[in-house]
């Protein structure tokens, strides 16, 4: 029998940003309702950011015991214990996971619903075919998952997505990743660095995140170095041949090449989860991908008392982005009709590749869209003789800054640099700042860290933006190296 619900705000979704959203709405009602019909726990902790990390954490271990001869220290063999590996990741995993887990179990029964929701009409949600809610308004927080071409299925439980990889028990010998996107670049290197036999392919020529061909180029140069990666790949066949894959590809030298692996990992792109909610039944304004156009100071469609946010927004899907999107969506829902917009922060994203990939701010190619070609300054700095990369061994990577003429305003980054992760946080809290590179350049900078190629790429986009003098040699004031 139907279960009737009147409800103030809905919420499809119980993930990083169906959760913010939750507590938002909460703050302005008591009769709000969250509806998951997949596990608890949030895409982000149970197969997303964090097991991702900490594959990356042991494969980083190995790699600096590699890499230890190079400072004249022999460790000795190199055993990866890949049950051992596993282990701890499910096990840090499941420690993340179960903080989620409580902080959903910390929401009364009577505000959580368990089953696949879609829409009935504009105000009505129908659950499985369990329960009917009439809300007067709803958030659409329902993530996204993988897409990869339908006929990769005859590979059977041979083709692995993401999910998959965290769940195994030991490592296996050999896998080809399809895409070298974030994903795909994360767990590739991270298994390759593991002992895994890795060969990456991709379509279209395109690596990482980039817009900025230089950067793109720098990236995947160092990468190449590792595994065999081709952003352009010409693979001609791919067959299941027993428990494991047969493929042939063309190879650098236009000959054909047969390898057998012992999986093929899809990571060729996710996609919002809107298609099962019966969309057809609103009258929404929906983008060419079918997902719902949002407004993304206020997260609301173009039926007002309808919002979307995180990955089913098809806007960043980031974690951050998710959180904040659903606290905005949230509070919005909560207080409809006056709705208001939410803090939007400068964009800033991060892949934990090494060396590590980030994106601050505008892209080159958003720039180039605004400014037209050589419409905007570039700045850039070389990591090879970078003193404190130098120092570490890990002297790889190109940081490319971007300026506006006139005004001297930090506009955007693109880099692959060591210890990317802290550049980037520096470089988008100066963007959302509004900084002007010669405020930046006002900064301290102490002696001897990474930082100080950030200083070396200010200062070239000062000289573009002709701001400031060329530089001329190396600033031995400024310490060695920098
Ligand atoms: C391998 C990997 C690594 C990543 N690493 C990072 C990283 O390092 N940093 C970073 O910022 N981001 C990372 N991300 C991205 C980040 O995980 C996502 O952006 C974020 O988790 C999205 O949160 P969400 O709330 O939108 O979706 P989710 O957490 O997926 O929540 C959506 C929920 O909606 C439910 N749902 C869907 N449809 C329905 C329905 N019809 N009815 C009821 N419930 C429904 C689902 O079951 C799910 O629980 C990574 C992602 C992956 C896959
Ligand atoms: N560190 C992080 O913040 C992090 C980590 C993982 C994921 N994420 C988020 O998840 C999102 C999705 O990541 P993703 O890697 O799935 O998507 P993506 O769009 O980054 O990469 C997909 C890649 O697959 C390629 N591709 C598509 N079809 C192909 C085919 N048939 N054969 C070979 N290659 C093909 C594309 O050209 C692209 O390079 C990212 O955009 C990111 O926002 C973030």
């Amino acid at each position: 029998m139907l279960k009737h619900i009147s409800a103030e705000v809905a919420i499809i979704g119980s993930g990083t940003a169906g959760l913010a959203a939750w507590r938002a709405a909460r703050a302005h009602h008591k009769h709000v309702i969250m509806i998951e019909n997949g596990p608890y726990g949030t895409t982000c902790a149970r197969v997303g950011c964090m097991p991702s990390k900490l594959l990356i954490a042991a494969a980083d271990s190995a790699h600096q015991v590699r890499q230890a001869p190079g400072f004249g220290i022999y460790p000795g063999e190199l055993v990866i214990d890949g049950h051992a590996v596993m282990s701890r990741l499910k096990a840090e995993r499941d420690r993340f996971v179960g903080f989620v887990l409580d902080s959903v179990a910390s929401i009364a029964d009577e505000h959580k619903i368990v089953g696949h929701a879609r829409f009935q009409d504009e105000h009505t949600l129908l659950v499985d075919d369990h329960t009917r809610i009439e809300a007067k308004t709803v958030v659409i927080a329902t993530g996204s998952r993988p897409v990869y071409p339908d006929d990769w299925r005859r590979l059977g439980d041979r083709l692995l997505i993401n999910d998959d990889v965290f769940e195994w028990d030991r490592l296996p010998s050999s896998v080809a990743v399809f895409g070298p996107g974030v994903i795909g670049l994360e767990l590739g290197q991270a298994l390759h660095r593991l002992g895994v036999r890795v060969w990456m392919f991709g379509m279209g020529g395109k690596t990482g995140p980039f817009t900025d061909p230089r950067v793109m180029a720098c990236a995947e140069h160092h990468l190449q170095q590792e595994f065999f990666l081709d952003a352009d790949a010409e693979v001609q066949r791919m067959e299941r041949n027993g428990e494991q894959v047969d493929i042939d590809f063309c190879n650098a030298e236009g000959v054909t090449e047969g390898i057998t692996v012992d999986y093929v990992i899809a990571a060729t792109g996710r996609q919002p989860n809107v298609d099962r909610l019966d969309l057809e039944s609103l009258n929404i304004k929906r983008d060419d991908r079918g997902v719902p156009v949002v407004d993304p100071c206020t997260m609301q469609t173009s039926v007002a008392h309808i919002f979307v946010a995180g990955d089913a927004s098809n806007l960043l899907p980031l974690l951050h982005e998710a959180s904040d999107q659903g606290r905005i969506a949230g509070d919005n829902a909560g207080r409809y009709p006056e709705v208001r917009a939410g803090l939007r922060h400068s964009t800033l994203s991060v892949v934990f590749t090494a060396p590590q990939i980030a994106m601050v701010g505008n892209s080159f190619a958003e720039l180039e869209r605004r400014y037209g070609d050589g419409g905007f300054a570039i700045g850039q700095a070389s990591f090879e003789d970078q003193g404190r990369s130098r120092v570490m061994r890990r002297n790889q990577g190109l940081l490319r800054l971007y300026g506006e003429p006139g005004s001297g305003l930090f506009l955007g980054a693109e880099m692959t640099a060591p210890d990317a992760e802290h550049l980037a946080h520096l470089l988008a809290w100066a963007h959302q700042s509004r900084m002007t590179v010669a405020q930046m350049l006002t900064m301290p900078f102490y002696h001897p860290v990474v930082e100080e190629g950030l200083r070396t790429a200010l200062r070239d986009l000062h000289t573009s933006l002709r701001q400031g003098a060329a530089m001329g040699d190396p600033c031995m004031e400024c310490g060695v190296g920098s």
